[in-house]
């Protein structure tokens, strides 16, 4: 049998990703409570390697890792020569424009000052609306940007609303669904094809 390595995103997805490969009967040697960045599987020869959400694609990319449990959001945003072979259906949220009002408040005569984590989504957002924008690149609490006048509107994850909610802000457009994604290196997938075929197997078996 041919082992494989899978990487993990640190943090929400994590959290997820452990409880669906222990309940596949495959992730037995995740413990995302320790320091340890690498899980090693002996007897299902996997290897779990344990790093943030970017660079879950930059191992996948690099064949360091077959495989890779990370947002959708991140597999826009960091433009790679990844499958994305599964939807693996948790991490559910989704991209939103938002602001102080809950209606357009921009128009095309007007550059937008837009704040954002995700800088590469919000410019061909933005480009395929013919809006001219100024990118406010933030690397959190992206919703405190409009509160303080740093930028017009935000370009932003939401699930439950609630950070918006607590904020004063709205929803002006919503952009398009997120969820946690199966990504896998090209060559991976030709040469470990079996193996990883019945990963997703398996994966399917318990979504039904
Ligand atoms: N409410 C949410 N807000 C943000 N991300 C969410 C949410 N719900 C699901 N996700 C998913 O979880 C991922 C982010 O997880 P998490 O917030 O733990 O990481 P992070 O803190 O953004 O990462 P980093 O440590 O690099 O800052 C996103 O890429 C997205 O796919
Ligand atoms: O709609 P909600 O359920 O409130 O979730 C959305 C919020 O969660 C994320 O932030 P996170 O908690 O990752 O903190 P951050 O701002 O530091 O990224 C995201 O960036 C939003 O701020």
């Amino acid at each position: 049998m041919d082992s494989i390595s899978i990487a993990i995103s640190k943090g929400r997805i994590g959290k997820e990703a452990s409880t669906v490969f222990k309940k596949i009967g495959l992730g037995d040697s995740i413990d995302i409570n320790s320091r340890k960045l690498i899980f090693k599987d002996e007897k299902n020869k996997i290897n779990y390697i344990y790093v943030k959400p970017l660079d879950v694609v930059t191992y996948v990319q690099n064949g360091v890792a077959d495989l890779g449990v990370v947002g959708k959001d991140i597999i826009l945003e960091k433009d790679s020569d990844v499958y994305e072979i599964y939807d693996l259906g948790f991490g559910k949220c989704k991209f939103a424009v938002a602001g102080k009002k809950n209606k357009h408040t921009y128009s095309k005569d007007k550059l937008l000052k837009v704040a954002t984590s995700y800088p590469n989504i919000t410019k061909k957002y933005f480009d395929k609306k013919q809006q001219k924008i100024k990118i406010i690149k933030l690397n959190g609490s992206v919703e405190l940007a409009p509160l303080v006048g740093l930028s017009d509107v935000i370009v932003d994850l939401v699930e439950t609303g609630n950070t918006l909610k607590a904020n004063g802000l709205y929803i002006i457009e919503e952009m398009f669904d997120i969820s946690a994604r199966l990504i896998c290196n090209r060559i991976s997938y030709r040469f470990k094809y079996d193996r990883i075929f019945n990963l997703v197997e398996k994966l399917k078996e318990l979504k039904h």
